[in-house]
Order: structure tokens, then sequence, then C-alpha cells
């Protein structure tokens, strides 16, 4: 059996390494655009519509509008934009999120993909607001740590510029101050919070790989928990999850030298998740590749789900 598979924005930085992943399969047949026709309206409706499957790796106005092109009903569209992530009518594409996640995906044609700091954010929390340990209305505290490439082909270019070197983007630069970066109302919808939280994003000098930590005030526990307890209820909750590694609560062994390293999970469709602290004060960090688990690798990921292949195909 083989798949007929379109990547519209595939010379984006998203939408080239779903190619990547995918040159390699023999099950799947990859139709190309011509490079003078990427933005030719018609031509990316012929193809989406001769697709089984076609991942949107575009602005988010732009994804709508490719979205708006199908008439195929067994089309099934991948959006790794925002445009889409908390539409009733599209299915989130966390195969990890819920027991019943899988099979939504199964059956969907409309998949939106996971932002890469939503992602780690909403595997983080998810199963401590699931376990009641955290109330519902609790307003979390989080940042992230992310490699440049998050910003995509301008921001890759900026920091690859020759000038990089000698000006501000030396250092890390918070952004998103205003807080209300585009990915809070996925992550208050996927974890089942109320509350949206408090999301400070920093961009680094680095390429990628990805990191949130969100704080945890014990005190607004609904019940006494040591970060032994919270480790365990995430560990319980991921169980048997090939993508999901939830680090022993041991300082010396899951950091380098008491620093945790953002980018062990580069090159990978892997998420570490560690708890750190004390009973007074904790947190709870997520990392992964932002290019992998965080897009691309997600993308294939959730395909190969809605596909009902091996979900680790293609992927490492
Ligand atoms: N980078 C990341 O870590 C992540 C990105 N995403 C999301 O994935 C999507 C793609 O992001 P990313 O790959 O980083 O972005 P890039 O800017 O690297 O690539 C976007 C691509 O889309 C093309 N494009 C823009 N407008 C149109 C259009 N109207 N028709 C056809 N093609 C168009 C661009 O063309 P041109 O080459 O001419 O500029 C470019 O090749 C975005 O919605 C982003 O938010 C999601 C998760 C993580
Ligand atoms: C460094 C940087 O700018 N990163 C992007 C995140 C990219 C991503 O995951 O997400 P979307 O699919 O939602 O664009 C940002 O924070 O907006």
């Amino acid at each position: 059996m083989s798949y007929k598979v379109f990547v519209d924005g595939q010379e984006g930085t998203t939408g080239l390494q779903i190619n990547e992943y995918l040159a390699q399969r023999a099950d799947i047949e990859l139709l190309k655009i011509d490079a003078d026709k990427r933005k030719d309206l018609a031509e990316r409706k012929r193809l989406i519509n001769a697709s089984d499957v076609t991942f949107l790796c575009l602005p988010d106005e732009a994804a709508k509008q490719s979205a708006s092109l199908v008439d195929n009903p067994n089309t099934c569209i991948i959006d790794a934009s925002t445009a889409h992530r908390v539409n009733p009518d599209w299915v989130f594409g966390l195969p990890e999120l819920c027991p019943e996640q899988r099979a939504k995906i199964r059956a969907s044609k409309r998949i939106a993909n996971p932002g890469c700091h939503a992602t780690a954010f909403i595997l983080a929390l998810r199963p401590l607001v699931a376990a009641g340990l955290i109330a519902v209305d609790t307003q979390i505290a989080a940042n992230s740590i992310t490699g440049y490439s998050g910003g995509g082909k301008s921001m890759i270019a900026d920091y690859e510029a020759a000038s990089a070197s000698t000006t501000q983007l030396k250092a890390p630069r918070p952004y998103a101050l205003a807080l209300a970066h585009k990915h809070l109302p996925e992550m208050q919808a996927y974890t089942g919070l109320t509350v949206a939280p408090i999301f400070q994003p920093i961009v680094g000098p680095f390429y990628k790989g990805l990191a949130v930590t969100a704080y945890l005030h014990p005190a607004q526990f609904t019940r006494a928990a040591t970060p032994a307890d919270v480790q365990k209820i995430i560990a319980d909750y991921y169980a048997g999850e090939q993508f999901i590694n939830v680090l022993p609560v041991d300082l010396e062994a899951t950091t380098e030298g008491g620093f945790f390293n953002i980018e062990a999970n580069n090159d990978s469709n892997r998420v570490d998740l560690a708890v750190f602290g004390n009973a007074e004060r904790m947190l709870v960090m997520a990392r992964l590749d932002n290019l992998g688990k965080g897009a691309s690798g997600a993308a294939v990921q959730a395909m190969n789900v809605h596909l009902g292949v091996e979900e680790s195909v293609g992927l490492l």
C-alpha cells in the first residue's frame, strides 16, 4: 500500500524536514510542486486533492486558504500552523494527550498539529490537572527557552546573517512580553485549565532544542505531594508511551553537573519530562526538539496514527 502525500510549504523549515522524513519511506509517494508554482493556488488545489495526506507548513492565513481548497473527502489535512488548533472541527494531533486521542486522529480528516511550546507545556501539565492535583482554575506560570529555528526561515536568516555575531542576537531574548503568546488557547484547552497560563518564551542563539519550565506551588495543590509523587503521576500517565520519557527525581542523573541540557532530544521525536524541587517549591520541565516533536516529527507521527501504520515509522 502506498500513500500519496503533498507538503504545501515544502521549501519552509517544517516542510523541508517533513520531506526529509518521508523521502526514506517506501510506503509514501511524495507529490512535488514545481518551484515556480509553490504559491499558485490552482496547482496547490490540484495536488492537495490528489493526495491522501497533505501537510500544511505555511503561515496561518495561507494554511486557512489551503484548507478551504479541499474537495476530495478522502484527503486528510495535517496543519502545522496555529490556525485550527482549538477549532472544534479539527482534532488536536497529540496522540499522547489522552487515551481517546489516537482514535480521534485515526478517524478525522482534519488534524491540527500542536505548537512547539504548547506540546511541552501540555504534556507536562495535563497529567497533574487530570489527577486533580492542580485545580483547573490555577494560573500556571511558565517559561520556554527555544532555538531560533522556531521562528522559521526569516528568524533563521536573521540569526545566521554575518552581523548576528556582533549584535544583540548573541544573547537570549525574552519575547511575547504582552503575555498573549499565540499558543495560550491550546495550552489552556488541552491541559483542561480554565485560566490561560502566564507564559513567557525566550529565544536563544542556537538552532534548535526547547525546554518549557512550569512553576508549581505545592501550597496550591489540592493535596500534599512531594516531587516523587508528582513524578509518579506523570510517569503513570505516560506509561507505555514510546516517545515520552519521564525522568527520575534525581538531580545528579538528570542534569549535567546541575545544568539541564535542552538540546538532549534534538534530532528525535522524543520528549523528556522532569520534576525538580522539594516539598515547598517545585517545577516541571519538558524538553524536545522544536523541529522534531515540536513540528515535523509530530506531524509525521500524527500521519502514521491516522493511516494506521506503525506509529514510529520513520521517526527516531
Ligand atoms: N519552525 C518551528 O519550529 C515550527 C513551526 N510551526 C508552524 O509551521 C508553519 C510553517 O512554519 P515554518 O516552516 O517554521 O515557516 P517558514 O517561514 O520556514 O516556511 C513557510 C513556508 O511557507 C511558504 N509560504 C508562505 N506563504 C505561502 C503561500 N501563500 N502559499 C504557499 N507557500 C507559502 C514560504 O515561502 P517562501 O519560502 O517563499 O518564504 C515558506 O517556504 C507555521 O504556521 C509555523 O507557525 C509549527 C511548529 C514549530
Ligand atoms: C522562536 C519562535 O518565534 N518560536 C515560535 C514558535 C513556533 C511554533 O511552534 O509554533 P507555531 O506553529 O505555533 O508557529 C513562537 O514562539 O512564536
